[in-house]
């Protein structure tokens, strides 16, 4: 990832998501403010109830001294609805749009940044790190500016109203600080031990349901059971050494707290005997020591949040701050270029490309490659695994940039087109179809957003998958599993193939299955891609003999050099590696037909 952020850059870079909240800020400071100031008043409540109301033995005296205090409880009962509303929203809100602003600048990103950072610890980001932040930004920050308005408040009363006494409190304070900054270190450590436990038994569990079938093939359950127990005695065993820390950490509070309080009354007690305090003197100046014992210890809890949450932030925004490795041109695509390219002239130009990917910069995927693919065209590339026919699809798709050497698209360099234009021009059926757990409808609109109803069917029939699409539960509404579990792979592959049909585009990018699907299911696909091809120029990564008879160009690949041309009939005389491909690909049978 980038280089990190240190603690200034991660709040400025967080600046920007709490300027557009400027108002509701303002007004949540204003109710944190009325709130500590209404509380700090109550204590002077507190003192005019029993000097005022008690000790004056009059009825009216108490309920003119019941009324103001009810009145300042009114006033912090509102005062404490709007913080709690207005700061939560504000925390709420700052986290949708940070989520929103990460995922948008995700997709931007290419593919190479997702193998160096793994996908799991991105949405790990995405979900845990930013419900820290909204913790952080909607509660603690403002508990730590309102304990600390109470701290100060709290002390600048007790200063005025008995110097002595307060002293006395003050030199408690260390005695219930220092205790709780120890205890509350050791139960932040174990309570991260004990998150990334937790991460532990949810990273089993959804593996084992993830990979169900394969548990129950191998009749893995009673040991899954064992080690899943394992895991999650693992996670209690560090969730009581925390809770135990915890229980500590209140004894000590409570006791040293209250300690202190007792010695303070012990005084105060004496102060009042001797009649140089009221008794409502003393009862305020102990409203106020809670007020000040608590703040301090609220203020000691959430310094620990706020670290952890500018870590989560730091972390956030290094995700908001990853640059892409291939950047988008600034030209519009020239469609009149591309359609002024006439059948049989040439579309697309590779130079002497070079290609290493970014994570084995010492092994060249594809080396010192020239060829060019005429309009209408249908080239099939062929070659063994690892010879380099899926990254030449991958550098034309843009994912990522040839270190050396040149690729255009009617004439021109496609670096210069904008991204998104671009990757219009070509349809790509890949090897595997990828299916989201959506309906069948929703995955055939993938390719085209934009198309109706009518568009889709229409498709659907063309690849050959109306048929079995109307067969299903609820036809085009079936929701499709995880992964498209419901569907055979021959059904994944017209599904994946009306895709291409709907999104229209001029150069098809074809990487046939290898998996070997049945004789009826494989004349359903090859039919389904007639209608595909039409028309089209098309690059094919061949494993099937019926597409390298059709195809009007063979190219075979090895270890990332193009090392033969011709048609099937001429490489099986010139090309031994072809002929010996052919032979292992293409079975027997297949080869005498031609
Ligand atoms: N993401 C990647 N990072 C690093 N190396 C890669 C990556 N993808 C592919 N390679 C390597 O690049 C070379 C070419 O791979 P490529 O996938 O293009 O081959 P292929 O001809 O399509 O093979 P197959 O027919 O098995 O799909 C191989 O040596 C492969 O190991």
């Amino acid at each position: 990832m980038n280089e990190p952020l240190n603690d200034r850059n991660a709040i400025n870079t967080l600046l920007p998501f709490l300027r557009p909240y400027r108002r509701q800020m303002v007004f949540a400071l204003i109710a944190l403010v009325v709130t500590a100031g209404t509380m700090l008043s109550l204590g002077k409540g507190v003192q005019f109830l029993i000097d005022q109301g008690l000790a004056s033995g009059s009825e009216a005296g108490l309920i003119h001294a019941l009324l103001i205090f009810m009145g300042l409880v009114f006033l912090l009962g509102v005062g404490s609805f709007c913080r709690f509303y207005l700061v939560s929203w504000i925390g709420e809100r700052v986290v949708a749009d940070i989520r929103q602003a990460v995922f948008a600048h995700l997709l931007t990103l290419s593919p190479s940044f997702f193998e160096d950072n793994s996908p799991s610890e991105i949405q790990s980001r995405i979900t845990t790190d930013t419900t820290l932040l909204q913790s952080v930004i909607g509660s603690s920050l403002s508990i730590a500016l309102r304990s600390s308005l109470m701290l100060l408040g709290g002390i600048l009363f007790l200063l005025i109203m008995h110097f002595k006494l307060t002293l006395i409190l003050l030199t408690c304070v260390p005695f219930v600080i220092v205790p709780v900054l120890y205890f509350g270190r050791r139960v932040r450590s174990l309570s991260r031990d004990s998150q990334d436990e937790i991460a532990n038994v949810g990273r089993y569990l959804s593996q084992a349901l993830r990979h169900i079938k394969v548990v129950q093939a191998y009749t893995h359950e009673k040991h899954d059971v064992q080690r899943f127990a394992n895991t999650v005695d693992q996670a209690f065993n560090v969730s009581v050494k925390r809770i135990q820390q915890r229980s500590w950490l209140t004894l000590m509070v409570i006791l040293l707290s209250m300690s202190g309080i007792g010695v303070m009354l012990w005084f105060g007690g004496k102060d009042v005997i001797s009649g140089e305090i009221s008794a409502g003197d003393l009862a305020s100046f102990l409203f106020y020591s809670i007020v000040v014992a608590g703040a301090v210890a609220a203020i000691s809890e959430v310094m620990g949040e706020l670290q952890r949450a500018a870590g989560a932030t730091e972390r956030i925004m290094e995700l908001l701050s990853a640059r892409s490795a291939v950047v988008s041109g600034s030209e519009r695509f020239p469609e009149e270029a591309m359609n002024a390219i006439r059948y049989g002239e040439e579309v697309i130009r590779f130079e002497q490309v070079e290609f290493r990917y970014p994570s084995r910069p010492d092994h060249a995927a594809l080396k010192n490659l020239s060829f060019s693919i005429k309009q209408g065209e249908m080239l099939a590339l062929v070659g063994p695994s690892g010879a380099g026919k899926s990254t030449l699809f991958e550098l034309l798709l843009r994912f990522y940039d040839p270190q050396q050497g040149k690729i255009s698209l009617a004439n021109q360099n496609i670096k210069q087109y904008a991204l998104a234009e671009l990757r219009q021009h070509f349809a790509l059926v890949p090897q595997e179809t990828v299916l989201f757990d959506q309906s069948v409808a929703d995955n055939l609109g993938y390719a085209n957003r934009s198309a109706g109803v009518e568009a889709i069917q229409d498709a659907a029939e063309k690849a050959n998958a109306h048929d079995f699409i109307t067969r299903l539960d609820k036809g085009y509404d079936t929701r499709l599993g995880e992964d498209g579990v419901r569907l055979s792979g021959g059904q994944r592959q017209r599904i994946a193939i009306a895709r291409a049909i709907l999104k229209d585009a001029p150069i098809l990018l074809l990487d046939e299955a290898t998996s070997a699907l049945d004789a009826e299911s494989e004349n359903k696909v090859q039919a389904a891609l007639v209608p595909l091809m039409k028309g089209r120029t098309t690059l094919v990564i061949a494993h099937r003999l019926a597409t390298v008879l059709n195809a009007d160009r063979i190219m075979v690949m090895d270890q990332g050099e193009i090392i033969a041309q011709g048609t099937h009939a001429e490489l099986l005389e010139s090309c031994p590696l072809y002929k010996r491909l052919a032979d292992l690909q293409f079975s027997q049978s297949e080869l005498s037909m031609s």
